[in-house]
């Protein structure tokens, strides 16, 4: 089954050690199979050469079912008012709407065959390749029919080609998995799925991964947990066999270190987990109930919704497999998690502070969890912060207990910012002057060495591809100077000078409640997002955002990590970031999945000393050029930003003079004497008594100068075909135009950067 013979490929090969017979002859898809090995650091030629081979077998494959094919459109008329119906009804958060969309864009799809997306591209490294048997049509037909709910869905993807899919197949991804991913349009793995699903599935290696923001990360420990649910599940009777076998032959806790995946697949299944396995016939059974479902993974999150979209993101995975996956997090009601988590779920995404909650009120089905197989850190540099998540430690003290069961669970730790390290602080470097020995700079891999111990993982394959400077690859990063009076000026100017989906970061709650009612009375209708908002107005804003090409989220870091928000084209920080890692994850909200995007870092004075911490810390030797501004457009800014702030402050002052108010009238009703002699104490007479004649003329000035405002917003900022020039950084450089119809803020900074090297280069030529 090998693709290239041994011989004439560079690159090292080692036997994958396997338990059971292997000369296979059952049936299963899986004859002739002798054994497995891997090939490691291969060369291009031998990746080019491996595709051409498999597109040969799989275009053979799809000829036969070319037939089938053409048969399609009539199918899918017949299928037209039907609807596919997959998930847990329970969760008002799995909606129907993904599979329509699926449905619909898979209409477009033959059109456009490979989508933007696709262009993202696994690159040459150390991959690991393993022959891997296809799995058989038959299996998929099995898998559907035992849950029972995957007919439609199953015929409706017969036109999906699969030709595209050679680089998942070659990394072992199971064709149940395949279907979602074809449908999905996710026509080959990123790079860190590349060389992270090889190991996890065919090594079962415990995984350590730090790849740019938007790189795909999700999927990487997503697609082999999957997998592995999925071979466990099938595996499930066997597994009861075979446990009354090895109980007494094996001693796991003598027994030498060997490859993860032997020592895991030898280890005795503990008897809670055997139970727990569905017999062969409940499997089938669509009568059965679930409560005999194992927890076999567990996902941890740093937020909320990153929560709900890891559930929605492997939904749509797992979506062929007949595997159930959950999400429970705080600010959900309690008796709402517990009936999704009755349902026992085979996969839970939690966020750890519900999750032990949930585990300490004893819910059945979280506590499982001693027996998961897989277990998913996200974010994980975030997650064990000090101060943070001390549910996290509870939870792994608890996970890690019991020597066996920790052995046997898969681990997987990802980050953009896991092997990000910082400069010593300058404190310390003072002290060190003179020491024998000196305070050092901790390298990526001591930190991920720290993490790993912290964790208890073990050997873990550790794969880190963030390029060095620290942003995602597509990614044009600026800033703007001002003074801390021209934040809110020049954040408007670019909201209307370029419009398109914002996120605005700002490091504190109340600086989103400022910006939140300022650029509301501007008209650009923001969308706050911070932790003191109810969850559901959360994920309302969050939708709402999302729905609107030129949606404004204002938030704190709360948003900063993981969230997949599709054509993000900016990220303004309104403040410059407390650290480089919110710098690094606010600005992966934009240019993911290999699309460009913009990030701009708002700087006053007082906070040049964390921007420079920030530059040193991502080594960068240059720094970040200056974005674009029209000045002659700062003055008619100006006008409406600061009318806008009066109008703000008078609107304050008039609803805390009306809660005074509301709250006289309803201690006078309280009070009844006083109520008797009230009972005519109108709003009008209030604004008479005492100081009630300035609360009146506040109110008179405050509808003028509203009305002000609405007029100035009524009339266009920017006038059409206008041009403008602008200083470079350094003053003594020539002005630049920048025409009117080039308002793409990312193709306006890129050209500011191509003229001010030409300039730089003109500067240098003319001092000599
Ligand atoms: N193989 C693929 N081909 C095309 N798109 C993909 C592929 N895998 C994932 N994506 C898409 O890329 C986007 C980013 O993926 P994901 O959210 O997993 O990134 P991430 O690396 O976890 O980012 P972050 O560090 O910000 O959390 C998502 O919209 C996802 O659907």
């Amino acid at each position: 089954m090998k693709v290239k013979s041994k011989s004439t490929i560079k690159g090292s090969w080692s036997k994958v050690k396997i338990a059971g017979n292997l000369i296979t002859n059952d049936g299963g898809g899986f004859e002739g199979l002798v054994g497995l090995e891997v090939l490691e650091n291969y060369d291009n030629d031998f990746i080019l050469k491996a595709k051409k081979s498999n597109k040969r077998n799989i275009e053979d494959d799809e000829d036969s079912d070319k037939e089938e094919n053409n048969d399609l459109v009539s199918k899918k008329k017949r299928k037209q008012n039907k609807k596919p119906k997959l998930d847990d009804d329970d969760s008002d958060l799995d909606s129907d709407k993904e599979e329509n969309d699926d449905l619909v864009s898979k209409k477009k799809s033959k059109k456009n065959k490979k989508s933007k997306l696709s262009k993202i591209s696994a690159k040459p490294g150390r991959y690991v390749l393993v022959n891997y048997p296809r799995e058989d049509e038959s299996e998929f037909a099995q898998e559907d029919d035992a849950e029972g709910q995957l007919g439609e869905a199953e015929e409706e993807i017969d036109d999906i080609k699969t030709t595209d899919l050679i680089q998942w197949k070659t990394i072992g991804v199971p064709d149940s998995i395949l279907k979602a991913l074809a449908e999905k349009k996710f026509t080959e793995p990123t790079q860190i799925q590349s060389l992270t699903i090889p190991a996890a599935i065919m090594g079962r290696k415990d995984i350590v991964g730090a790849a740019e923001t938007g790189s795909g990360k999700t999927l990487a420990f997503g697609i082999p947990i999957l997998n592995g649910i999925l071979e466990l599940k099938k595996s499930g009777a066997c597994m009861r066999e075979r446990t009354v076998k090895l109980k007494s032959n094996v001693n796991v806790t003598s027994k030498p270190m060997q490859s993860k995946r032997n020592e895991r697949d030898n280890l005795t299944p503990p008897p809670e987990e055997v139970n727990n396995f569905p017999s062969d016939d409940e499997s089938n059974d669509e009568n059965a109930t679930n409560d005999t479902r194992p927890l076999y993974a567990l996902v941890l999150t740093p937020t909320r919704e990153l929560a709900v979209q890891v559930k929605d993101h492997l939904v749509a995975i797992a979506k062929y497999t007949g595997i159930k996956v959950a999400a429970v997090f705080g600010g959900m009601a309690q008796v709402k998690q517990e009936r999704i988590l009755s349902k026992c779920p085979e996969i839970v995404v939690a966020t750890p502070g519900r999750l032990w909650e949930l585990l300490s009120l004893g819910n059945e089905h979280l506590n499982k969890i001693e027996n998961l197989s897989f277990l998913v850190i996200d974010e994980t540099d975030r997650m064990i912060e000090k101060g943070h998540f001390e549910e996290l430690t509870l939870l792994l003290n608890r996970l890690n207990a019991d020597p066996l069961k920790k052995a046997r669970r898969q681990n997987f730790i990802f980050s953009a910012t896991l092997t990000l390290v910082h400069e010593l602080p300058g404190y310390v470097k003072s002290k060190n002057v003179g020491k024998k020995i000196k305070a050092q700079k901790q390298s990526s891999e001591q930190k991920v060495q720290m993490l790993i111990e912290h964790l208890g993982i073990s050997q873990p394959k550790i794969v880190d591809v963030t390029k060095k400077t620290g942003t995602a690859d597509k990614l044009t990063e600026c800033r703007i100077i001002c003074d801390l009076a021209q934040k809110d000026l020049y954040l408007y100017y670019f909201l209307q000078r370029h419009p398109g989906r914002t996120i605005v970061f700002c490091n504190s709650i109340d600086c989103v409640k400022r910006l939140g009612q300022l650029f509301s009375l501007l008209n650009c209708q923001p969308r706050p997002l911070h932790a003191q908002m109810n969850q559901r107005q959360r994920l309302k804003n969050l939708e709402r955002f999302t729905a609107s090409p030129t949606g404004l989220l204002i938030a704190t870091d709360v948003a900063a990590r993981g969230l997949d928000i599709p054509n993000v084209q900016h990220v303004i920080h309104y403040q410059v970031p407390r650290t480089t890692e919110n710098y690094v994850h606010r600005s992966g909200r934009t240019a993911r999945a290999n699309n460009e995007g913009i990030t701009i870092l708002i700087m006053e004075p007082s906070e040049v000393r964390n921007y420079v911490k920030l530059c040193r810390t991502l080594e960068r030797s240059e720094d970040l050029p200056l974005f674009p501004v029209s000045e002659q457009h700062l003055k008619a800014v100006k006008a409406r930003v600061e009318l806008a702030r009066e109008v703000d402050i008078l609107d304050l002052k008039t609803r805390r003079t009306q809660s005074e108010i509301g709250w006289l009238k309803k201690s006078a009703k309280e009070m009844d004497i006083i109520v008797d002699d009230m009972s005519d104490f109108s709003e009008n007479e209030l604004y008479d008594s005492d100081d009630g004649g300035e609360r009146y003329k506040t109110k008179r000035v405050l509808k003028q100068k509203r009305d002000n405002l609405n007029k100035l917003l009524a009339k266009p900022l920017f006038t059409k075909g206008f041009s403008y020039k602008y200083p470079l950084s350094g003053g003594n450089l020539p002005l630049v135009d920048i025409e009117d119809s080039k308002r793409n803020a990312v193709n306006v900074m890129k050209e500011a950067i191509e003229d001010y090297k030409q300039a730089k280069k003109k500067n240098k030529k003319s001092k000599f």
